[in-house]
């Protein structure tokens, strides 16, 4: 099963990016989302080589956000495809059965259709505003996780389901008794600089005060 935390990259330029994967993977995260957006084929490519590099020293899950070609390129362990992102089946045919492949859900539709078409798990948000991402679908609240998750359960359907958007330490508790898997977390990991005790805090409360 895979990891309740999965961190999503952020940075200007590769150093950036490189500098903040290597500080989450130091720090106790081992699920990887590369997203570098508006860059150049060959920059994304430098930056998907070493972050895989690194990945893999720490024996840490590394996907790729948008791009289901340079996953492909560089073997990565799988993509994550939004709505307006390549279709899940498409992706499937390109990879294979062995990658991960996850997809972003704003509604219960959106999942029922992704598990439909195969995705391996689902970015379920956002939860609240972020500025990490631009346009955002409309905002979800802890209530619309609770009656997508129960729609989920009347209907036996079952996907590992990570929120994200805007998470908080503190948010973590309610979030998880929703019945979702897991989080999807960019800004609470680079912006903080106690990152060792932030990630043992989210584990702690991701899995239950089991030392992951
Ligand atoms: C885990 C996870 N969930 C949702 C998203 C958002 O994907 P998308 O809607 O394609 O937006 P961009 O990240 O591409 O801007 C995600 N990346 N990861
Ligand atoms: C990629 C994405 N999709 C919906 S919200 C979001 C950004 C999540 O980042 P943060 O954890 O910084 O709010
Ligand atoms: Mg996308």
């Amino acid at each position: 099963m895979y990891n309740k935390l999965q961190y999503i990259s952020q940075g200007n330029t590769i150093e950036e990016q490189l500098h903040n994967i290597h500080e989450a993977l130091d720090n106790g995260c081992d699920w990887i989302q590369m997203r570098f957006k508006n860059q150049t084929d060959s920059d994304c490519y430098k930056l998907a080589e070493a972050a895989k590099f690194l990945c893999e020293e720490y024996l840490a899950n590394f996907i790729i956000n948008d791009n289901v070609a340079l996953a492909q390129k560089i073997a990565a362990d799988g993509v994550h495809l939004g709505l307006m992102d390549m279709k899940i089946k498409d992706a499937r045919d390109i990879l294979g059965k062995t990658k991960i492949i996850g997809g972003t859900a704003n509604t219960f539709e959106n999942i029922k259709n992704h598990i439909q078409n195969g995705c391996d798990y689902i970015g379920l948000g956002p939860f609240r505003f972020t500025t990490t991402k631009e346009k955002l679908s409309p905002i979800l609240g802890l209530e619309s996780y609770e009656s997508i998750i129960a729609e989920m359960k009347k209907q036996n359907l079952e996907v590992p389901i990570y929120a994200i958007g805007g998470i908080d330490l503190s948010d973590v508790e309610a979030l998880m008794q929703t019945g979702i898997h897991g989080i999807a977390v960019s800004g609470l990991i680079t912006e903080n600089p106690s990152k060792t005790k932030l990630i043992t805090q989210l584990n702690e409360k991701l899995y239950g005060n089991v030392i992951v």
